[in-house]
């Protein structure tokens, strides 16, 4: 796979991260849309924007391809609206809005930080961002641009986790990033648990017979399928994206083990 001049952006002129290495040339970051709440209950913080795309700007200085999948957790959820009484199919086609909404947020922060991104939406939603077409996706990350992959993966009862493994495994990327408030996979959730056991390395079938709730079943079902490596990581620790793509061990791999 080709890799292009990275373009200069203003995190890779001003960064220390210019010498580093990555190990990886094509990656999908899948960002949780509860992540972008920051501090607040629902919405957008524009200042955990500002820092994502800060360190989205910094593998870029280095010449990774970067894709995007956004979740949408920040503002509203299918199964939680359905729960509420709403009809489920409905609530999902909220919810793949909210991961468009977000992604153009997202687009706007890159863009001031001199990052050049793309939307794509799942959903045909023409004046607003460009219809998904899985070879113009490529050209763009080819020719350096960060392209963001919004309205999951266009059909009800799936999640933006699924979405992020379809588009990795489309867009042939070398692993799929999931960034996420914990740091890493845990034997119970962390956030419940205080004596939860957090895994270095874990396998697609331990995963899944362990149920592990940090990413559905489906989405681990597919990166299993097309043996496609994920590492979940945390995003609130300033350096760990980078750090991950330039080989550390952050977070928690999931391969075939
Ligand atoms: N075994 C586990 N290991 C780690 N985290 C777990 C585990 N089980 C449940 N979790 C929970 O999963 C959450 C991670 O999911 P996250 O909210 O990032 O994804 P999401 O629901 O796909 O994102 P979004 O906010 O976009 O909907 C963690 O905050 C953690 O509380
Ligand atoms: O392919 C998809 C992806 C998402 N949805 C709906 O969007 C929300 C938000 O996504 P999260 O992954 O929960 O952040 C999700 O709850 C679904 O309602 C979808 O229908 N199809």
């Amino acid at each position: 796979m080709p890799v292009d001049c990275p373009p200069k952006t203003e995190a890779s002129r001003s960064d220390k991260s210019r010498s580093a290495k990555s190990k990886y040339k094509r990656i999908l970051l899948k960002l949780s849309g509860e992540a972008l709440m920051g501090e607040h209950d629902f919405g957008i913080d524009p200042k955990v924007l500002d820092r994502m795309a800060l360190e989205i700007g910094q593998l870029v200085g280095i010449g990774v391809q970067v894709g995007i999948v956004i979740g949408g957790g920040n503002l509203f959820r299918g199964a939680a609206l359905n729960a509420a009484g709403m009809d489920r199919v409905t609530g999902d086609h909220m919810g793949m809005l909210a991961t468009v909404m977000n992604a153009l947020a997202m687009r706007d922060a890159l863009e001031r930080s001199n990052i050049r991104s793309r939307v794509m939406s799942a959903i045909p939603m023409s004046g607003v961002v460009e219809h998904y077409d899985r070879r113009t996706a490529i050209r763009y990350l080819t020719s350096g641009d960060v392209v963001l992959f919004s309205a999951g993966t266009g059909n009800p009862f799936f999640t933006t986790d699924s979405a992020a493994c379809l588009r990795g495994i489309e867009i042939d990327a070398d692993v799929v990033v999931k960034a996420t408030k914990v740091d890493g996979v845990y034997d119970k959730d962390p956030v419940k648990f205080g004596d939860a056991v957090k895994y270095d390395q874990l396998s697609y079938d331990d995963a899944l017979d362990q149920k592990l709730g940090v990413m559905d079943l489906t989405a681990i079902c597919l990166v299993r399928d097309h043996d496609m490596p994920v590492r979940v990581f945390n995003m609130n620790k300033p350096g760990a994206l980078l750090n991950l793509v330039v080989g550390g061990e952050e977070g928690t791999l999931i391969d075939r083990g």
